[in-house]
């Protein structure tokens, strides 16, 4: 399942050293990370929209762009799908309340 989201990080990476005119990445990349950033907020936005209007085919539409950027955005940083996953497994068999508590405490 997780093959696609690696291909996906693999051209987000090479997108890095791309100057091409005609790459979408490369342009959010070079705009900086206050525009990675509001381009999550807009599609988390339309992820919210298109699930008031409980369209099934336009809230894929619009996840999909909402995982798309935050995959920008962990690749501007320096992170990328694994380390989502890695941190899912790791929660993995504990509670959403243990989880909750162990995080007050930190
Ligand atoms: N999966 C995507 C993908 N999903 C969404 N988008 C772009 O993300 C933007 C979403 O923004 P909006 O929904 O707000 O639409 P918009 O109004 O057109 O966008 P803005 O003008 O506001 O930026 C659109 O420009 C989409 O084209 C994507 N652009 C690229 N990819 C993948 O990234 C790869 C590299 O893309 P380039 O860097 O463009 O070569 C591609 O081969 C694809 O696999």
């Amino acid at each position: 399942m997780s093959e696609i989201l690696n291909r996906v990080a693999a051209t987000l990476e090479a997108r890095k050293i791309s100057t091409a005119d005609s790459s979408y990445v490369a342009s959010l990349y070079a705009k900086g990370l206050d525009s990675i950033l509001k381009k999550v907020a807009e599609e988390a936005a339309e992820t919210i929209m298109a699930a008031k209007d409980g369209d099934k085919q336009h809230i894929v539409y619009e996840v999909a762009d909402l995982w798309f950027h935050t995959m920008i955005l962990l690749a501007q940083q320096g992170l990328g799908p694994q380390d989502i996953l890695n941190e899912l497994a790791r929660r993995e068999g504990v509670s959403g309340h243990t989880e909750k508590a162990a995080r007050k405490e930190n």
